[in-house]
């Protein structure tokens, strides 16, 4: 993962480094941009699949839409999910941030969380398929929600509250040390759409 060539450390240092390997630009994109642009997301075909967790169904609580080239396909919760071809903008989005990071991101879930109370729970992005220290880039627009990331060895939890056209590069030992998540607020009423542009060795 070459995110680390001279360019790229230009551009990281102008992000606040907000622990070790997580770094945040706070307006990736401006306010109207991102604002169109969650207009344009909603629109989409957004799925809620059904996982099973300890033999127990559940809907998970928001909604996504994976999209990716061919061959970007991943299993999770004994589910193959296979990537829908891009759409034009996010398409676009993902050749700034490849640009930007000299990265090679091939693949991104959308996470739609429609109210405060969609939520997802604590996870890493340590999937087999995302390899050895993945690096990750996570957009925001919308709704501003509190992400919190937690580090496993002392059980501290940093809260980060992620602006609308925001961009949390999470790199290096990200996914190793720490798990994140994206609680309930309940008093949140209006919708959020995370995107988190991966590269993915396919199965
Ligand atoms: O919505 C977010 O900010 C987090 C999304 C996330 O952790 C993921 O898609 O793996
Ligand atoms: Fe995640």
């Amino acid at each position: 993962m070459a995110w680390n060539d001279s360019n790229s450390i230009e551009r990281i240092n102008r992000a606040k480094q907000v622990l070790p390997d997580f770094y945040y630009f706070e307006q990736f994109i401006t306010e109207s941009k991102a604002n169109a642009l969650y207009q344009q997301l909603a629109c989409l075909n957004w799925q809620q699949p059904t996982l099973t967790v300890f033999n127990k169904e559940h809907k998970i609580p928001r909604k996504q839409i994976y999209m990716g080239d061919e061959g970007t396909g991943y299993r999770y919760s004994n589910q193959l999910f296979l990537p829908e071809p891009w759409q034009g903008s996010v398409l676009n989005l993902k050749n700034t941030l490849n640009n930007w990071f000299s990265t090679q991101f091939n693949a991104v879930l959308l996470n739609w969380y429609r109210t405060g109370e969609d939520k997802m729970g604590w996870h890493a992005d340590n999937e087999a398929e995302l390899g050895f220290s993945p690096t990750i880039a996570s957009i925001s627009l919308g709704a501003v929600r509190k992400f919190k990331i937690r580090e496993n060895s002392t059980k501290q939890v940093t809260d980060l509250p992620l602006a609308n056209g925001s961009c949390l590069l999470m790199t290096g030992r990200s996914q190793e040390n720490y798990q994140h998540s994206l609680p309930v607020q309940k008093r949140v009423v209006d919708g959020r759409i995370n995107l988190t542009f991966r590269t993915v060795c396919g199965v």
